[in-house]
């Protein structure tokens, strides 16, 4: 205790900082596995603080998603311990139930986290045995700096704390109006535009669909590869077939069989510009963390040429684009389906090993 002290002291300069001893864990984030995580500690009768940036739960999902979102994994893999989804959600809630369904959970289990309270760094005392965790509180225009110090650290932040926005030759010169797909709501606003959605995961490939159905002409960039694959495979979910042939069956394996099943529901895709990456669909989610696409549509509206599939981008000048083989395009507008990052590199301060 005593060098607890002395190690929250040494900052009292200047300014003091306001300072707590955290009797338990610290968890970084009110998202899904934050509240998760809160509500275990809290039947177990661990004490904890939630620190959360934004001034809501789940900010990602009551935020930074389109209207027409819905879980594309069955209800039961994506429901949280100790509660399940009420009886009378679909097999696939929408985005606005996920969120009421949270913000019961969070009301169940009485988790209150610490709004617009946003981690600047932290740092593990191996002296004190202690975590020291920085946080800057805003309201309205003020700022207080804040520290934690506990013995537990729970990094709750997920993979999509922020937008990816790629630097793009000529991007600054298009003119049109440029959104990245967490500001995209609806293809309402879209109605007769030609837009460029750039990028091929579940959110280019949603947007592009969202968009052909708001009578918008989407061309969608794939510049590398990707694998489609059918949400559910002869009225099985792709994602429960999967996972159940894994307690059985080696990785490769599986990859081998669930890529026979999808060329069975949807065909050869790789003629209409959508390339198989060479690494099976799990393989590569375990290994790079990239998420195959789960169709909902989109491969439809593919082949019928309603969403045009396009290569990489060379430039953009004012209202057009000029792809890698040399064709030009008239655009609109652009939307940045190009995914996020995670944000703990810049406050997680580990030692170099
Ligand atoms: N219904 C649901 O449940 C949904 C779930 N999600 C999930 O959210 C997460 C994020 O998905 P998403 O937003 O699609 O992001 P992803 O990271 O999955 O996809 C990003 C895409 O952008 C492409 N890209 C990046 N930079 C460029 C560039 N400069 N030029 C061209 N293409 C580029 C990538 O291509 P490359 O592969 O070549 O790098 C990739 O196709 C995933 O886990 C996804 O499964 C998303 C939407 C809906
Ligand atoms: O949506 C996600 O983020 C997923 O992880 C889905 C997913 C991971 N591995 C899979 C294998 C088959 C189908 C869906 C998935």
């Amino acid at each position: 205790m005593e060098n607890l002290f002395r190690l929250a002291d040494q900052d009292q300069g200047f300014f003091q900082r306001k300072w707590t001893l955290v009797n338990g864990p610290v968890i970084v984030g009110a998202g899904p596995s934050g509240l998760a995580t809160a509500a275990c500690l809290r039947e177990q009768g661990v004490p904890y603080v939630v620190l959360e940036r934004a001034e809501c739960i789940a900010s990602l999902w009551q935020k930074r998603t389109y209207d027409r979102l819905k879980l594309h994994l069955p209800k039961q893999f994506c429901q949280l311990p100790k509660m399940p989804f009420p009886e009378d959600f679909p097999e696939y809630p929408t985005k606005r139930q996920f969120i009421e369904y949270l913000e019961s959970y969070a009301k169940h289990f009485d988790i209150n986290p610490k709004f617009n309270e946003c981690v600047q760094s932290a740092r593990y005392d191996e002296t004190s045995g202690f975590w020291r965790v920085k946080t800057v509180v805003t309201s309205g225009s003020n700022r207080t700096e804040f520290e934690y110090i506990c013995r537990w650290l729970v990094v709750a932040t997920g993979e999509n704390a922020e937008r990816v926005v790629p630097d793009i030759e000529g991007l600054a010169e298009f003119g049109g109006e440029i959104i990245h797909a967490c500001d995209y709501k609806s293809g309402e606003k879209f109605q007769g535009k030609k837009v460029l959605v750039v990028g091929c995961g579940n959110s280019g490939m949603e947007v592009s669909l969202d968009l052909c159905n708001h009578n918008a002409s989407p061309s969608m960039v794939v510049r590398s590869s990707v694998h489609v694959l059918p949400r559910e495979i002869f009225g099985k979910s792709t994602y429960e077939l999967a996972f159940f042939m894994l307690k059985w069956l080696p990785i490769w394996l599986v990859d081998k069989l669930m890529l026979i099943l999808t060329w069975l529901v949807l065909g050869n895709v790789e003629k209409y510009g959508l390339k198989r990456p060479s690494i099976g669909p799990l393989e590569l989610k375990n290994t790079r963390g990239k998420t195959p696409v789960l169709d909902i549509g989109a491969l439809e509206k593919i082949k019928s040429g309603d969403i045009n599939v396009v290569p990489g981008i060379k430039r953009f000048s004012s209202g057009e684009v000029e792809l890698l083989n040399g064709e030009k395009l008239d655009i609109d507008s652009v939307i940045l389906a190009t995914g996020y990052r995670s944000n703990v590199p810049s406050w997680l301060q580990v030692r170099e090993c």
